[in-house]
């Protein structure tokens, strides 16, 4: 499903790699969670997988679809929920919603009864017509989900989409997301949250220093960790509890 080879990436100007030699395959139908300190290349990564930043070098395909020969082609297997609200503040939700849809060549219809579904399921059927600027930052983080799910992607790619939400938002996003996997969507998430990770992924993988460092089923890296009680544990010992600061 998503087949990654080899993927590194160097910015311009950087004298170390953020994302190094990264071989990975993951399979239709799972939820992987990529986790790592601050700093570690999660965003560098999950950026070149969703076409937003250019690999140095390496490659990965997505159903079979090169990113380099087939890039547009791509594009339309995946959905992406960046971690920066990509929201325009003096728009409504729906018009919002109505201009993410429309990228994805969606009209009519089908596009109306995407958004007011997607908006039923996660609460905000009464906002439709409100400005985004008046949201809270839950409701802009449901908001920006649905931005990229209208499509019905068979791949969704989200960076830390429970950042900054009180818990019945966070609730009503991880319940959603559970279901579109249900339907057949591939989820590749990243996260600071190793509680939520541990319950949700079927795997996860541990970078640090753009390297990847350890990957598995949550409970198999707990139970093959002595003494680990749960992913924080397994996370700490191979990343250590030295702060990642970095100017
Ligand atoms: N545009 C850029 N130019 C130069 N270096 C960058 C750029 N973006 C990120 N980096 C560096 O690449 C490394 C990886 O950053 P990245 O944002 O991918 O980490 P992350 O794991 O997503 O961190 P966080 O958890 O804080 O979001 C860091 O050292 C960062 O400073």
């Amino acid at each position: 499903m998503i087949q990654i080879n080899n993927l590194s990436k160097k910015y311009k100007n950087a004298d170390a790699y953020s994302v190094h030699n990264i071989d990975l395959v993951i399979e239709e139908g799972e939820i992987f969670g990529l986790l790592g300190p601050n700093g570690a290349g999660k965003t560098t990564l999950i950026s070149m997988l969703s076409s937003l930043l250019k690999p140095s070098s390496g490659s990965f395909s997505i159903n079979g679809l090169d990113y380099r020969s087939n890039r547009n082609g791509l594009k339309q297997h995946i959905g992406i929920v960046p971690q920066e609200y990509a929201l325009y503040p003096t728009l409504t939700a729906f018009e919002n919603l109505s201009y993410f849809g429309g990228m994805y060549g969606l009209k009519g219809k089908s596009l109306t009864d995407g958004i007011e579904n997607n908006l039923e399921i996660l609460g905000l059927s009464d906002f439709a017509n409100k400005k985004i600027k008046t949201f809270s930052g839950g409701m802009k983080r449901r908001i920006n989900l649905i931005a990229g799910i209208l499509h019905n992607p068979k791949v969704l790619f989200l960076d830390e989409p429970t950042v900054g939400v009180d818990v019945q938002s966070k609730n009503a996003i991880i319940e959603h997301l559970l279901t579109l996997n249900t339907g057949g969507t591939t989820i590749f998430y990243t996260s600071h949250h190793l509680n939520e990770a541990e319950h949700f992924c079927t795997r996860v993988a541990i970078i640090d220093n753009g390297e990847l460092i350890v990957i598995g089923r949550p409970k198999s890296l707990i139970n093959d960790q002595k003494g680990a009680t749960n992913l924080e544990d397994v996370f700490l010992n191979h990343t250590g509890k030295a702060l990642r600061d970095h100017a």
